[in-house]
């Protein structure tokens, strides 16, 4: 396929007139071909009308429908071929295996998010059926579903060009649930987005759906998303990148005259708590483990471990070589785009220069442009709580150690963390009872606890939580990945003696569509 550098909006290809944007591959610092016109106020109102016009057609098809349109979307998105690929990894310095895995989890999640629409448990039935002879009052008919919200915006995310952009997480579970979608493609890689948002387009054609379902914008700086958001057809929100820009445009949503919610999964810097025993027994697998998991993909993840703490002393020494002997040894892969380098750069820099930490290795210097040189800090427990700099994430292969003199302070620096994503511990059973004495704040402070194990890789499924408190996202009570995802784009309704004929099918008398709904109280097939 030819790339236009054309915005889709709705069945039309649209080239934009406000300034060009330009993909740069990473590896070289070359701009590629073709330009992407950038869109503007124009363009913004055309897809958010057509999506608007979508909405209640496409809100009321059957299950069935909307599955195989997910599915179709997939198909597509497989039959681009090693097109996607190459153009990905040329876009965003990724391994080619890495976006090949990429492809293989967006293709397994919009399925996944097709077989969830069939299940039908998303849509919530609930019926309590009239009680006209109840004293003193009688219960009218009561019956409750789910409907989506409306059009929802994507902002597709710079780390992951396949599974959190055009037709990633977001789109998949905003799709499932009957919500058309506007995209907001990200600048660094417009290619794969066209390539994708074409795929999309050709299965709301093939599926007989109207065009508005789906529109794909570009758009640098932020006059496009910021419209975007405003737009008073869109109503949620779906983003996945920097505080800054998450916070921006929650500020645009809250000062709406309607305001809407916003789903933002922005900065994380994933505590592992190194236990005691667990260091005793197995320091330097663990400080193997450690680094590999740091610098996996340039580290270029949110979920990436950026501090650990452990108490002081020889076991907590002993994981300090290892990590330091495996990090020193680590080759520096090319990160994303220039600006996501120079804004490691920075970070490490600024670490480097703290003079409250010390820096224990730095990964092999690379030969190339925007190559990410791991790193790895430490620090003391004071000095973490009395420096909130401290906190920030370094999005790249970075990580601070905490050294705490004991347990107790271990627990009082995990006390002032700020939200989180994950929270790891590495546990033997002799650091059962330091566990649960933290588990209680971890609880409170991540959307994911997990023992013995590292946080980057995120399994798509029922149970995964992809969330938690501020700066973590904007909405701790939520996931972004896995089928839950689809919950943050429904609300309920409840209809009270309306006649049978208008009631949708989810809620009529003898259960049509065989959905497992609670009547009376007791979930059942009936
Ligand atoms: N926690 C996480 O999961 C991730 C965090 N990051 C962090 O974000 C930094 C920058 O990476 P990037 O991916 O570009 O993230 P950004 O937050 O800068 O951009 C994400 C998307 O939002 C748009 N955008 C950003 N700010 C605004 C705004 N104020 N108003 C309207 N639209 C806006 C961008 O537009 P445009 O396309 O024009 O840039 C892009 O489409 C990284 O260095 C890293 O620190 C990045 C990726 C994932
Ligand atoms: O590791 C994953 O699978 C997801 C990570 C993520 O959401 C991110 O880095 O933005």
């Amino acid at each position: 396929m030819t790339l236009t550098g054309m915005m889709l909006i709705g069945v039309e290809s649209h080239r934009g007139r406000n300034g060009e944007i330009r993909a740069i591959d990473p590896s070289t610092g070359a701009a590629l071909d073709p330009a992407f016109g950038g869109g503007g106020a124009a363009e913004v109102d055309r897809a958010c009308q057509l999506a608007w016009d979508a909405f209640d057609r496409f809100r009321e098809t059957a299950p069935e429908d909307r599955a195989v349109f997910l599915e179709a979307v997939a198909r597509n998105i497989l039959d681009l071929g090693d097109e996607l690929i190459v153009r990905a990894v040329a876009e965003s310095g990724l391994p080619r295996a890495r976006l090949e895995g990429e492809r293989g989890r967006t293709v397994g999640q919009l399925r996944l998010f097709a077989a969830v629409v069939r299940e039908g448990s998303w849509i919530g039935a609930r019926i309590d059926p009239a009680l006209p002879e109840r004293a003193p009052l009688p219960r009218p008919d009561l019956r409750q579903r789910r409907i989506p919200l409306g059009p929802v915006a994507v902002f597709g995310a710079s780390n992951f060009p396949l599974a959190f952009s055009v037709a990633g997480g977001d789109t998949a579970s905003a799709f499932a649930a009957g919500c058309p979608v506007v995209v907001k493609a990200h600048s660094a890689h417009p290619g794969t987005s066209e390539l994708v948002g074409r795929a999309v387009q050709a299965a709301v054609a093939e599926c007989g759906l109207p065009e508005g379902v789906f529109s794909l914008i570009f758009g640098a700086g932020t006059s496009v998303g910021t419209a975007l958001v405003a737009d008073p057809r869109i109503k949620a929100v779906g983003f996945t990148g920097s505080r800054r820009g998450g916070v921006a445009l929650m500020e645009v949503a809250a000062k709406r005259p309607e305001p809407i919610p916003v789903y933002a999964e922005m900065s994380s810097i994933n505590p592992a708590f190194l236990l005691p025993a667990a260091l005793a027994a197995r320091a330097e697998a663990l400080g193997r483990g450690f680094v590999a998991s740091l610098t996996l993909g340039a580290g270029q993840f949110c979920t990436n471990p950026g501090i650990l703490l452990a108490v002081d002393g020889p076991d907590l020494d002993r994981f300090v070589a290892a990590a330091v002997e495996a990090l020193g040894g680590s080759a520096a892969p090319t990160m994303l785009t220039p600006g996501i380098h120079a804004a490691f750069d920075a970070g490490v820099a600024a670490l480097a220069d703290n003079a409250l930490v010390a820096t224990l290795a730095r990964g092999l210097d690379g030969d190339g442009p925007n190559q990410c040189r791991a790193a790895l800090f430490a620090t003391t427990a004071d000095a973490f709580l009395d420096d909130p700099s401290l906190r920030e994430e370094v999005f790249g292969s970075a990580s601070l150690l905490i050294r705490c003199p004991d347990l107790e302070s271990l627990r009082a620096v995990a006390e002032r963390l700020d939200g989180q994503l994950t929270a790891t511990l590495q546990m033997d059973a002799a650091d059962a009872g330091a566990a649960a004495a933290l588990l209680p704040t971890l609880e409170r402070k991540a959307g994911r606890i997990l023992a013995n194990g590292w946080p980057t890789g995120v399994e798509v499924c029922h149970a995964m939580v992809h969330g938690g408190p501020f700066p973590a996202t904007s909405d701790s009570r939520t996931t972004s990945v896995g089928t839950a995802a689809i919950e943050r784009f429904l609300r309920p309704v409840c209809y009270q003696d309306i006649p049978a004929g208008l009631l949708p099918e989810s809620l009529r008398d003898g259960n049509p569509l065989g959905l497992w709904r609670r009547v009376d109280g007791a979930l059942g097939r009936h």
